[in-house]
This record gives structure tokens, sequence and C-alpha cells, in this order.
């Protein structure tokens, strides 16, 4: 698969001596949804404002569908739609007319039939003629959108898109990323939202205190990170765990009601050590332990995340 953008060595440094970002390396495919993690201040918004060419680096290079952000500014700008957090201003325009100029900025010749689309897909064309400032805050986060998409950019950013928005907004949103990324769009997303990343995202990045810790597919990391655990309520309680049992390393509660299995998450049920949930229930049965119940339960991308950067250096 082909990089749109291609991130190197990059680092900054702010005035006030704060490195923000530290020797960050990264390949985006076109195409992906990459979603970019991290807890606040992390270097999240410095890495993109970087890309965008609204903060300048430090050191290190970035290209954007082989243009570099700095030598080549514009051609590399114009590929790249920004979705921002907040709309800055409120504005008399209408809806068309700011969503078109948009389009114009980037120097490209006027199309109404994209504008119409992009409306429609938004479920902004009954608003098409309504001022900007009479909008709720969820049809202002639609025209963002909107704005950001008027020039057809290859690579769409999306900064905190779940950030303080409704449930159908977010639902409209997420369907309206993967219609894009089916349409070939490269959509990178930053957020706070584990469900989004474990929802959208076909990679994810992790970045805690300026540096990247982690890139990954969302599924590999899911499987290689995501612990299961497999917890079985017995029909008697037991004193001890039976020493047949032990390769299981079973944890038993306080009142040798429950015993639980933990395990890696594999395609072939077996562990390395040949261990499995069928090996341990027949060995639960040789040894004539009776169950009532049986739940298993998986670590979430939110688990592996917040274990990730409690590691972080
Ligand atoms: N203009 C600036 N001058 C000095 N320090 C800054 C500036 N902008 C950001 N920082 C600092 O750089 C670090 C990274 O900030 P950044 O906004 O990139 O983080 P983030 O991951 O986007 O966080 P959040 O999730 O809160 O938006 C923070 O410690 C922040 O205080």
């Amino acid at each position: 698969m082909t990089s749109v953008i291609t991130v190197s060595h990059l680092g900054k440094t702010y005035a006030t001596g704060h490195a923000a970002l530290k020797e960050v390396s990264l390949d985006i495919r076109r195409g992906e949804i990459f979603a970019l993690l991290g807890p606040n201040g992390a270097g999240k918004t410095t890495l993109i404002s970087i890309i965008c060419g609204l903060v300048n680096a430090t050191s290190g290079t970035v290209t954007v569908a082989g243009h570099d952000i700095v030598t080549d500014y514009r051609a590399a700008r114009s590929r790249i739609g920004l979705v921002p957090q907040e709309l800055t201003t409120d504005s008399f325009e209408s809806v068309w007319a700011t969503v078109s100029f948009s389009r114009g900025l980037f120097g490209r010749r006027a199309s109404p039939a994209y504008i119409e689309k992009v409306l429609k897909s938004l479920s902004l064309w009954d608003k098409k003629d309504a001022k900007i400032m009479t909008l709720s805050g969820g049809m202002k986060r639609r025209v963002l959108i909107a704005k950001a998409l008027a020039h057809e950019p290859e690579v769409l950013f999306l900064d905190e898109p779940s950030a303080g928005v409704d449930v159908e907004l977010r639902r409209d949103m997420w369907r309206l990323v993967r219609e894009l990324r089916d349409g070939g769009v490269t959509i990178i997303l930053t957020t706070h939202y584990l469900e989004e990343a474990e929802e959208m995202a076909d990679r994810v990045g992790v970045i805690a205190k300026g540096e990247l810790i982690l890139v990954e597919e969302k599924a590999t990391l899911m499987t290689k990170l995501g612990k299961k655990q497999l917890t079985i309520e017995l029909a008697t309680p037991l004193p001890a765990v039976p020493e047949a049992l032990g390769p299981y390393a079973l944890a038993r509660s306080p009142d040798g009601a429950c015993l639980t299995y933990s395990y890696t998450a594999t395609t072939t049920g077996e562990d390395d050590a040949g261990r499995s949930i069928a090996g341990l229930l027949a060995a639960l049965d040789r040894e004539g332990i009776a169950f009532k119940d049986l739940h298993t339960e998986q670590s979430s991308l939110e688990d592996i995340f917040v274990s990730l950067v409690r590691r972080a250096p």
C-alpha cells in the first residue's frame, strides 16, 4: 500500500522550551482510517497542526502526497481538509456561501454539483440558505466538515470529532467517515474516545509525552494485547485449586465459589503452552468439578490504551 503522508523524525519544541514532539516518524497509508490516541497534552494537536502547516516543526520533515509541507506548501495543503474542534467565528454568511468560499480558497473551480453532494451527505441541504449563526452546535459541526471537504481533499483530519456532539451526530459522522474512506479519502482522527477508535479505525497510533509509542493495526493490537478472562462459577465452593489445574494459573475467589482463567485471545483457541478453554473444561471434568455458569470478559481498546500509556517513559 502506498503512503499518502510521510512524517520523518519530526520534533517540535515550543518557545517555552517544552518539547511537544520528539522524533516522530509515521507513514499514513492511502485510504485508511488512522486514529491518533493520546492523553491530554500528548502532542496530537501539535502533530496535526504541523502536517497542516499551521505550526512550524523544529526538526524533521513531512510530505503530503509527495509534496514537502515547507518547500511545497500550497500543493501539500491543497491535499488536506482539516475539521477543527470549533467554529471560531459566528458568521452572517449562508451555509452555501461559506462552503463554496472554502472551495475557492484552494483555487478550485466552482462546482455547485459537488457542494450540493457534500451538503446532502451531511444532512445540511435544507439549511443551505440559513446563516451560520442561526444554526445549532451540531449543525455548525456539520458545516465545519462540509468546509473541510469543499476542495475535495485526499486526506481529511478530524480533531476530536466526537467532543461535545450528540449520539445522532456522532453516528452520522461515523457513517460519513466510512463513506469517504470507501470513496478513497484517507482519514486521520484524534480522539479521546476509545470507543470511536475501536469502532472506526483501521490502524491506531498512540502518542504519549510527545513520543509515538505504538502504531498497529487495530485488529492486531486487540488480539496481541487483548486479554480475556473466563470466570467459572462453581456448583460447590472449592477450598483450594486442585494441583492438576496448575498450568492454567487459575485465580480462586476468597469464598472459593469462582475460578478465573486469564488468557490471551488467539485465533486457534490454544496459547503457546497448548492451553485452551476446551482443555480447561475437560480438566475440570476429570477432577469432578461441576460448575453453574461461565462468563467471559474481553479487554477493550481502552484497557489496552491505559496500560500502554502507564508504561510510557
Ligand atoms: N503554543 C504553545 N506554546 C507552548 N506550549 C504549547 C503550545 N501549544 C501546545 N503546547 C504544549 O505542548 C504540549 C502538547 O500539546 P497538544 O495540544 O499538541 O496536545 P494534545 O495531545 O493535542 O492535547 P489535547 O488532547 O488536550 O488537545 C502540551 O504540553 C501543551 O501545553
